[in-house]
């Protein structure tokens, strides 16, 4: 795997988004820790079994939710390995479901690799 996690970048990225996001709140600074995925990375998680999405430029590994998602596990296999920002968008989760889906947020997408960055506040908090 080509997982890529730095010291400088981690400490870059930490900044980022606890101003811009609900990802590290409450986590104290010195336990903070951001792991970078790329693209190829996420992209070897394409099945039922083990099933990474991207949304917004965090990654989430929805192994464990895939089976109970309400809207089906096929939909959501469309998606396994690449972006989801659209079609999860595209099909109006409810702002519990944004919140709740934190839990399964493993890391972020490399930012030479991001398309979103800041799509998330514009769309989640107005
Ligand atoms: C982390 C990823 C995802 C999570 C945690 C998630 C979770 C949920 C939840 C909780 C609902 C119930 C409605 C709500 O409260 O929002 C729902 C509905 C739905 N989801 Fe997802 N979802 C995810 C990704 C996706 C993706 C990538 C698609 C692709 C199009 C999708 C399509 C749908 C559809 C079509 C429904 C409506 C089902 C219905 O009302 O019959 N979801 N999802």
């Amino acid at each position: 795997m080509n997982t890529l996690k730095t010291t400088v970048q981690m400490a870059v990225e930490k900044v980022r988004w606890a101003k811009g996001s609900s990802l590290f709140q409450d986590v104290p600074s010195a336990l903070c820790q951001v792991t970078m995925f790329t693209l190829a990375d996420v992209s070897e998680h394409c099945s039922l079994n083990d099933c990474w999405l991207i949304i917004c430029d965090k990654v989430y590994d929805i192994t464990d939710f895939l089976r109970q998602h309400p809207g089906g596990e096929d939909i959501i296999l469309e998606y396994a390995g690449r972006d989801a920002t659209v079609a999860f968008h595209g099909t109006g989760h409810s702002s519990d479901t944004v919140q709740e889906m934190e839990k399964y947020c493993i890391g972020l997408l490399i930012e030479h690799e991001r398309l979103n960055l800041y799509t998330e506040k514009l769309l989640f908090k107005p």
